[in-house]
Order: C-alpha cells, then structure tokens, then sequence
C-alpha cells in the first residue's frame, strides 16, 4: 500500500513536512501529515553526545528550581532522565530501533480477521512531557504473509516511544502494519489515559481518549461492529 493510498483513508489529514529529509531520518510517513516532526540532523549525534547534553539540561532545570544536586539521592538523576530518554521511554524516535519484522506465508488459510487485543502501551504526551497509559488492539486480514504476533506487539511499542498525541500514534501504527502487510485491511483502536488530563490542568481522572483506524474491509459498519463484539468479550 502506497502511503498516497494511506492519505485517503486519513480524512483530510494536513500535509506538514518540517523541513523533514526523508533519506536521512528513514521514517516512511513523509507527506501522510503523520510523521513525528523531527529536524533533517535529528541523527547528526551520536546517542552518547545526546545523553550528555540532555544530562547538562536537565541538571540546569533543577538548580533552576532549587534543587540541592549534591544531595546523595539527586545528584545521579540528571545522567537518569537522559539515559531513560534516549534508551528507553524515547527510543522509538530512532528509526535504528525500529522492530525488525518476520513475515510469514500464509499456508494455513486463514482467511478471517485476526486482533491482537490489549497490547499495554506507556507514552508519553508531546505537550506537557508526562505519561500516556493504555491499550492498543489492532487486528488486520492477511493478504497473503502472516506477521508474527509478538510483531504487532513491538511496532505499537516502538511508536508509542515518541513524545505523541494519541491521534498520531494510532495512524502511526496503522500506516506501519499497511506498508508491512501489503494490505488496507487493517485496524487499530487505542483507549488510553493521558495523565495530563487526569494528574494535573483539569485533573479529570476518570475520562480515557479513544482513537480509532479502520481500514479496508474494516471501513463497514458490520466489521467495525464484529470488531467491538470481540473487544468487548
Ligand atoms: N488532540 C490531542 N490533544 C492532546 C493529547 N494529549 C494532550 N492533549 C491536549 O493538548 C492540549 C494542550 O493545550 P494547551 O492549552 O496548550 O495546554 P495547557 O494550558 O497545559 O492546557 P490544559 O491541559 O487544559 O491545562 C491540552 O488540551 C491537552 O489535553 C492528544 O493525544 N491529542
Ligand atoms: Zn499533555
């Protein structure tokens, strides 16, 4: 599937390219409007230079609120925020860390739709820097190769390891499992809770954000609907 293709299932989706290079960032979304907006040197420095400069920041915010960072328990967070950014809760801006993909034919004939419910995600919001929690579940119909199910789990992981917005992640993931399976026939559903709507600004903790892909033969009410029934057992 052509990521034209893709752009019109995305509604009128806005085409941005900020100053995005294709070649060098290696993500497949230019002009879906989908992409992480991310500068053509994002990948100019090395891991190891990043993490030393996020580090230098990070200490400068807490002196700048009154920290004592000689005190044992302090002075190592700084190296910490930087590690966990670029290792772990960040690593997905990193096309390197991308999941590699099995595919595999599809010699059993299954014909049918497959989901893979409940995949727990962690994110975190590009507004405010603070945690997005909840489940992805995507489900596609094979046009020929069969993905390994431990795959679907790792591409929402690796997308959902960006500074996002909820919308974004699921096209994301969508456009992903299109490109890989060779197919429209794909769906994703995340219902997830975003701690700066519930920790803080209006502290709503009981509200969760859903956001939705259908695609293909998922775009019908009857599918969507026998697509719920199995989310909802
Ligand atoms: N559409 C969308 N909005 C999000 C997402 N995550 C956070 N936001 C919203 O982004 C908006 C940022 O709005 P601003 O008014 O600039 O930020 P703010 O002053 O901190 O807003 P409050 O959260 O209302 O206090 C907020 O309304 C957030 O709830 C997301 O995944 N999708
Ligand atoms: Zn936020």
């Amino acid at each position: 599937m052509k990521t034209a293709d893709v752009l019109n299932h995305m509604n009128g989706t806005a085409i941005s390219l900020n100053g995005f290079n294709h070649d060098e960032i290696g993500d497949e979304h230019l002009l879906t409007g989908m992409e992480t907006p991310m500068r053509a040197d994002a990948f100019k420095m090395s891991d190891e230079e990043k993490k030393q400069k996020i580090s230098y920041h990070f200490a400068e915010i807490m002196e700048t609120l009154g920290l004592d960072l000689n005190d044992d328990s302090l002075k190592g967070t700084p190296n910490r925020v930087a590690k966990m950014y670029i290792e772990e809760i960040f690593s997905g801006l990193n096309p390197m860390n991308k999941p590699k993909v099995a595919l595999f034919d599809n010699k059993y004939q299954y014909n049918q739709m497959l989901i893979e419910k409940n995949i727990q995600f962690y994110s975190n919001c590009e507004h405010h820097f603070v945690p997005i929690m909840g489940k992805a579940h995507v489900a596609y119909i094979s046009s020929g190769k069969v993905i390994g199910l431990s795959k679907l789990n790792r591409i929402v992981q690796y997308y959902a390891k960006r500074p996002q917005v909820q919308e974004r992640l699921t096209n994301q993931i969508a456009t992903e499992l299109c490109e890989i399976l060779q197919t429209d026939d794909v769906a994703v559903i995340i219902d997830a809770k975003h701690l700066c709507v519930s920790s803080r600004g209006v502290k709503d903790d009981s509200s969760t954000t859903i956001t939705s892909y259908y695609g293909g033969v998922f775009n019908t009410p009857e599918k969507i609907i026998e697509l719920q029934n199995f989310l909802n057992n």
